[in-house]
């Protein structure tokens, strides 16, 4: 039995592997860990997704709030998690110019001013110059249609997190 079926079974270790497969919201995995067998990676991902469905708009919004801003304090402070600091260096918004990283936070403050959360996109599959681009195009978007576009990446965000515990047994530090 793989590593991961053995923690699995001990139930209180899913946390730790599976803990933050969505950014900073452990309640999703704690929610569906009764659910399914970890050891079916597609399981987990439908089990999110699901679970995500299911919650009201103001928990959606909550999900998109506990994402760290791309390119922000966090990344300015080393205080991001494991996996975005990851994502975010990946897309190159480590390497940013005063300027790219100005107009960047600026967008971002737009954004939040407009629909009271965060922008959030799939950094793993961006990058600066079309995230910034894509961060431009989705302020024009209405907020419901916003909230989805938001959840939609957050969910291909959990995709990548998911395949790399499995993949590549990357075991996350603890939240
Ligand atoms: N606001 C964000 O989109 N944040 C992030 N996207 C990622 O892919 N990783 C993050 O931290």
């Amino acid at each position: 039995r793989s590593s991961i079926e053995q923690t699995g079974a001990r139930r209180e270790g899913i946390l730790d592997i599976f803990g933050n497969i969505v950014e900073k919201c452990p309640l999703i995995t704690g929610a569906i860990w009764s659910k399914i067998p970890f050891q079916v990676y597609l399981a987990v991902e439908e089990c999110v997704s699901e679970f995500i469905d299911s919650l009201s708009s103001s928990g959606k919004e909550g999900i998109l709030r506990c994402h760290p801003d791309l390119c922000g304090r966090d990344l300015t402070r080393g205080t991001l998690t494991e996996e975005s600091q990851n994502e975010q260096s990946q897309a190159g918004l480590t390497s940013l110019n005063p300027m790219e990283r100005e107009i960047l936070n600026h967008l971002n403050l737009q954004y939040k001013e407009k629909f009271g959360f965060t922008f959030v996109i799939c950094a793993k599959m961006s990058d600066k110059n079309k995230i910034t681009q894509e961060l431009n195009s989705r302020l024009q978007n209405d907020p419901c249609q916003e909230l989805q576009n938001g959840i939609d990446q957050v969910k291909k965000i959990c995709h990548l997190r998911i395949q790399d515990i499995f993949f590549h047994g990357k075991i996350p530090t603890k939240l």
